[in-house]
């Protein structure tokens, strides 16, 4: 385990290219699976998610050259070789669930622990994920910890409307609609922008699918896809940490290759901590030294707030870079996640650095913000915008903090540090 260690109180400027999104990338390479035919993915982000999954995808025979430095990717899975498989997934990451629907296409049966498990936000359900397997024709057998899947020739078409939007569990859903026999229809079905990306890449190989970016996607299996190349999108987490950065240590920080149209609620939320965000065409910008102040509602007695959901909410993985943003604004201000019970649980180590945060239940916090605060050492916890949050508030902070087993930052953001120097800030791993 790696540490942070930060000399804090130095304003961060300069212009940021932000990388590939994980959360893109990691569904879309999982969909390689449902073709034999060459796949070439650019602008693929260097970190250890998309690491442990190309390592799988080679243990099993698949064959994937990646140009680290290019970011270009190209996967062939025809010689895939689905009795190498010993029954273990990519561990420490919530995408191996994405495995689930196109190994089923591929190997019609196979036994594996329910390991699954991202970030440490909360229980992370794999029951959605079971409900849409076996609503396509799949059978699901369980055993304590493990689950045998076994899928009968091809999935078959059906109409499912689960009890929340899930990101994962709609990719899986899609993942098995394409190449399944008949119609498919996912109400309720998450819509964030991966959630497209991977849509996207898809219906470019073939598959057919109607209502992307809403609430409800058809999807008329076809025989089979085909390969090409496709771009991953930069990612809008990696876009608004580096604008959340310039803010809290007030520098000017310039964020290449954002795409406005997903930024309207989220520069709408920085306002509302006294944080003007601009956008010049594809860059992101927020300007120095720029007053960070909780904005007062027109009506009386409402205690602001930034409140996380299924897309188009603000995202919940940001959540943790506008609480370190609260913690050095003037006035109070809630944050409501509405998707995880745990993504609360490092509040204490906040604290720490003398941050004023009332716990009122699992999803809701008060910040009272712009208390004094010192530099400290915490641990982070296993959320990488959380380790990230710690992070930001260090380098608020003039003197030196150290955050303590951050490197699972490293699972979302390639060259964190180098990119974090390139802006000035003094940082290293140790
Ligand atoms: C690899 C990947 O893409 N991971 C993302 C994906 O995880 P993932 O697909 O696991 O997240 P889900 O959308 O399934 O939601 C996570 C959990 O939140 C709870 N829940 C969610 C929504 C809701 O309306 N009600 C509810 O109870 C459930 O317990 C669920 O297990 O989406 C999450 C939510 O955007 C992000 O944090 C993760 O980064
Ligand atoms: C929660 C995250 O990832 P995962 O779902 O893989 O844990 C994240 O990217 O912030």
């Amino acid at each position: 385990m790696a540490d942070l260690i930060i000399h804090g109180g130095k304003p961060l400027s300069g212009t940021i290219t932000p990388s590939g999104n994980k959360n893109s990338v990691l569904p879309i390479l999982c969909a390689t699976l449902l073709t034999d035919a060459r796949v070439t993915l650019r602008n693929v982000p260097l970190i250890t998610d998309v690491e442990k999954l190309v390592a799988f995808f080679t243990e099993q025979g698949s064959a994937v050259t990646w140009d680290r430095a290019a970011g270009t990717m190209t996967l062939d899975h025809s010689t895939f070789d689905a009795r190498r498989l010993n029954g273990e997934l990519p561990a420490g990451m919530r995408s191996a669930v994405l495995l689930f629907a196109p190994l089923l296409q591929r190997m019609k049966k196979f036994a594996l622990p329910a390991n699954a498990k991202g970030c440490s936000l909360g229980i992370r359900e794999l029951d959605p994920h079971l409900e849409i397997l076996e609503k396509l024709g799949a059978k699901v057998a369980t055993h304590r910890d493990d689950l045998t899947l076994t899928l009968k020739g091809r999935f078959q078409g059906a109409r499912h409307w689960p009890d929340y939007m899930s990101v994962t569990a709609t990719e899986n859903f899609v993942m098995a609609a394409v190449l399944a026999e008949g119609q498919s229809v996912l109400l309720n079905a998450a819509s964030e922008p991966h959630v497209q990306d991977m849509c996207a890449v898809l219906a470019a190989m073939g598959a057919k699918i109607a209502g992307l970016g809403t609430s409800q996607l058809t999807v008329t299996g076809v025989a089979k896809l085909k390969g090409g190349t496709f771009t991953i999108n930069s990612d809008h987490h990696e876009i608004v940490t580096f604008l959340a950065l310039g803010a809290i240590t007030g520098g000017e920080i310039r964020v290449k290759n954002s795409l406005p149209h997903h930024f309207d609620l989220i520069t709408r939320s920085f306002a509302k901590l006294g944080v003007k965000i601009e956008h010049d065409g594809d860059t992101a910008i927020v300007r120095k030294r720029q007053k960070l102040v909780v904005e007062e509602p027109f009506t009386s007695n409402l205690l602001p707030k930034i409140e996380a959901a299924p897309w188009p909410y603000f995202p919940v993985d940001l959540l943790p870079c506008m609480i370190a943003l609260g913690v050095r604004s003037e006035g109070a201000v809630m944050f409501w996640n509405k998707v995880y019970e745990g993504g609360f649980t490092w509040m204490s180590e906040l604290a720490k650095f003398g941050a004023h945060v009332v716990v009122s239940d699992p999803h809701r916090i008060t910040v009272f913000g712009a208390k004094p605060l010192r530099p400290s050492t915490v641990e982070a916890p296993y959320i990488i915008r959380a380790a990230v949050a710690l992070y930001m508030v260090a380098a608020s902070i003039p003197g030196k903090s150290v955050v303590k087993n951050a490197d699972t930052i490293k699972r979302a953001h390639p060259n964190f540090v180098e990119n974090l120097r390139s802006l000035g800030a003094d940082v290293e791993w140790k």
